[in-house]
């Protein structure tokens, strides 16, 4: 199925610019030509402010609009605060859909996670198995402000005929990333502890939880292309799985990391840390059979991250929040 092409030359609204996602997806969309990118900080415009989402929407009117703004973290931070994740996002969610479609919006992108399929789904996990069983514990807050989201787009898409659709990402990764020692997901996470234990020469590097999850990571920019190449070749009301299709376990994960950081001392495994769900692998025949494929292997973007990260430290710009 291939939908119209986008109009690069009308507004677009990249919504969470400044964040791994929508920073990456502002890049990709200036690179393919878009020549009037609409964005705001949340400190321009804070989206859970319904009435200023309305009036934002009101005096700009998109025509695209990519939803990559969120309140994100990882497994930590998913757990401490989940009253922040589910009320942040579903708010969000709702005004920034439902002023899209009030407004004129004739393409939009809602980006939720793997983390809305059920915690044991059959791997790999297929899009049907949503709403099939109970969520990952440590996550289901976020889990369900994001399945609403879903539910969001093909509710507009009925009552109002929009070509919206949610694309559901795995693991990501990349330049951009939150290297907040406890509320970052595990690749910034590592990345920074490895860094840190190789300058101060430790014997040992605490890894959380078992080390026997498997998990599967997606460089961001692959993701961007996915997103632009969705809004213009899917147009159903399901969502669709965005991965690479092949997972490693945690231990492994952190032996590579340590690998690409040149650090050699031993892994220590907090087992007071969640492991969260043991296994989420996207199936991702789908995204496959409309011709898209991710092309970044993950030594190479994990060697190109380690060197965006030295180079972050270097200017005093690294983002930790
Ligand atoms: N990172 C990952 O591994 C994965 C991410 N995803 C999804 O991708 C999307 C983007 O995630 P990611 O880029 O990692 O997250 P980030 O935390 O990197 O970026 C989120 C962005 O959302 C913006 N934002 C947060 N709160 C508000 C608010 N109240 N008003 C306006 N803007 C706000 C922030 O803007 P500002 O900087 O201006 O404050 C920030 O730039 C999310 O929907 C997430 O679920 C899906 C799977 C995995
Ligand atoms: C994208 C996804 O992200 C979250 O789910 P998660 O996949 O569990 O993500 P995570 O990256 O935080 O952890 C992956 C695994 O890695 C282990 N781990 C080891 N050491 C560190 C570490 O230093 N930091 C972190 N964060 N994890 C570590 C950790 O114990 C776990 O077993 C949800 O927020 C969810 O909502 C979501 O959408």
């Amino acid at each position: 199925m291939s939908i119209s092409p986008l109009d690069r030359g009308a507004p677009a609204f990249i919504a969470g610019h400044r964040g791994l996602v929508g920073g990456a997806v502002l890049r990709h969309f200036q690179d393919a030509g878009f020549s009037q990118l609409v964005t705001r900080t949340s400190s321009e415009l804070d989206l859970r402010d319904g009435a200023a989402v309305e009036e934002f929407f009101a005096a700009e009117r998109p025509a695209t609009v990519v939803m990559a703004a969120a309140k994100v973290g990882g497994i930590l931070a998913n757990s401490t605060y989940p009253a922040d994740f589910i009320s942040d996002n579903l708010r969000m969610q709702v005004n920034v859909l439902d002023a899209a479609a009030r407004h004129g919006a004739t393409h939009l992108l809602f980006l939720g996670s793997s983390c809305i399929y059920p915690k044991l789904a059959p791997q790999p996990i297929r899009e049907d198995s949503l709403l099939t069983g109970p969520l990952e514990e440590t996550n289901d807050a976020y889990a369900i402000a994001k399945i609403s989201g879903v539910l969001q787009v093909q509710a507009l898409r009925r009552q109002h005929g929009l070509h919206y659709i949610s694309a559901m990402p795995t693991n990501l990764y990349g330049p951009g990333d939150n290297f907040h020692p406890q509320n970052s997901h595990v690749l910034p996470g590592l990345i920074r502890r490895f860094h840190e234990a190789k300058l101060a020469d430790a014997p040992s590097v605490v890894v959380w939880g078992t080390g026997t999850p498997l998990r599967e990571f997606l460089h961001v920019e692959d993701l961007a292309r996915a997103c632009l190449f969705l809004l213009e070749n899917y147009d159903e009301p399901a969502p669709i799985n965005v991965g690479v299709g092949e997972d490693l376990s945690i231990r492994e994960l952190a032996e590579l990391v340590a690998d690409i950081v040149g650090y050699q001392g031993r892994l220590k495994f907090d087992t007071s840390k969640p492991d969260g769900t043991p296994r989420k692998l996207l199936d991702v025949s789908k995204l496959h059979g409309l011709g898209w494929q991710a092309e970044i292997g993950l030594r190479d973007g994990l060697t190109q991250t380690y060197a965006w990260y030295q180079e972050q430290l270097a200017t005093g710009a690294v983002r930790a929040a």
